[in-house]
């Protein structure tokens, strides 16, 4: 069974204008683009190469001066269709006086949505986006990595179908970027389609499906990550315990079949999995540190 696609663009196009009417910015050009049912795709992309552009069209806040989009089967210009919809933008404009129990009910109730469910809803989300302990405090007093975190949650109080997310990781530390990524991946188990911008590579090549790069309002690749980040001509071999001998001989054996070895040497960890395991010791045996002087300076 094809896979539904849930946002269709065909030939989308956006000029902005100036006040006069005349052409100031090409910031889109005829983009063809499908994004399927419960994939999390990755919109990338240097700054103003139309990633904003492409979000507003398909949500509407744009009107696209060439081509269409049809999203969650209506076109986009058509905002009844935003209910099924949640929209995590860069920058998250929420009531400062409100508690992040306040600020749900508040969106809860924009959209119509009865109390019971409104409660239910708001129950869960806190759940998820871990703020159970500052719930009552007012969001003026939220750090940058809870702010984001409360503006997800109000990006899903319409439990929709569809989540566009700009830039989501963004200000947050590792932990913060791990825990958000980790939701982003719970909500596509959950069976939702998200979209998300992002000029943090690692984080997309972490939990994309599929992705597509644009430069300057143009489409220039689209793709699987896994299949656009394979380097077909090289193979990897992992093996533990090897000894020196096995070692030669795997030389050996690669040089007599003409291939070139490139590289037989330890892994490195990452500087994220390095700072997330020393995080979580900390935690698991606080008041342990190193201290400067016994740190190794030269590695060895
Ligand atoms: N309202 C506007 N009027 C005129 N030009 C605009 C407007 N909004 C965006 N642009 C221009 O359109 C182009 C694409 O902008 P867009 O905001 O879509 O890029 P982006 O990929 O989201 O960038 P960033 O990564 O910086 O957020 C840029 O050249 C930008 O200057």
């Amino acid at each position: 069974m094809p896979a539904e696609a849930v946002i269709e663009t065909r030939a989308l196009s956006k000029i902005y204008r100036d006040f006069w009417g005349r052409q100031k910015v090409r910031a889109l050009k005829a983009l063809d683009l499908e994004v399927y049912k419960g994939e999390i795709f990755g919109l990338l992309g240097p700054n103003g190469s139309g990633k904003t552009t492409t979000i507003k069209l398909l949500l509407g806040l744009l009107f696209p001066t060439e081509g269409r989009a049809l999203v969650l089967g209506k076109d986009a210009t058509d905002v009844s269709k935003n209910e099924r919809i949640g929209y995590l933008p860069e920058e998250s404009y929420l009531y400062k006086f409100l508690n992040a129990e306040e600020t749900l009910d508040f969106y809860g109730r924009l959209f119509d949505i009865t109390p019971e469910v409104r409660k239910e809803r708001i129950e869960k989300l806190i759940k998820l986006v871990k703020i159970e302990r500052a719930r009552k405090r007012q969001l003026r007093e939220y750090s940058k990595g809870m702010t984001r975190r409360i503006g997800l949650a109000q990006a899903l109080i319409n439990d929709p179908d569809l989540i566009l997310l700009d830039e989501p990781t963004s200000g947050l530390d590792p932990i913060g970027t791990r825990e958000m990524k980790d939701m982003i991946l719970e909500l596509r188990d959950q069976g939702k389609t998200i979209v998300m911008c992002s000029h943090l590579l690692a984080d997309v090549q972490d939990v994309c499906d599929r992705i597509a790069i644009l430069h300057q309002g143009e489409l220039k690749e689209l793709g699987r990550v896994d299949s656009l980040l394979t380097v077909e001509d090289v193979t990897q071999i992992r093996a533990r315990n090897l000894t020196d001998a096995c070692q030669n001989e795997l030389r050996d054996v690669i040089a007599r079949h003409e291939g070139e070895l490139l590289e037989m040497a330890n892994p490195t960890t990452t500087l994220e999995d390095l700072f997330l395991s020393i995080v979580s010791d900390s935690e698991a045996r606080p008041g342990r540190r190193v201290v400067g002087t016994a740190a190794k300076a030269d590695g060895g």
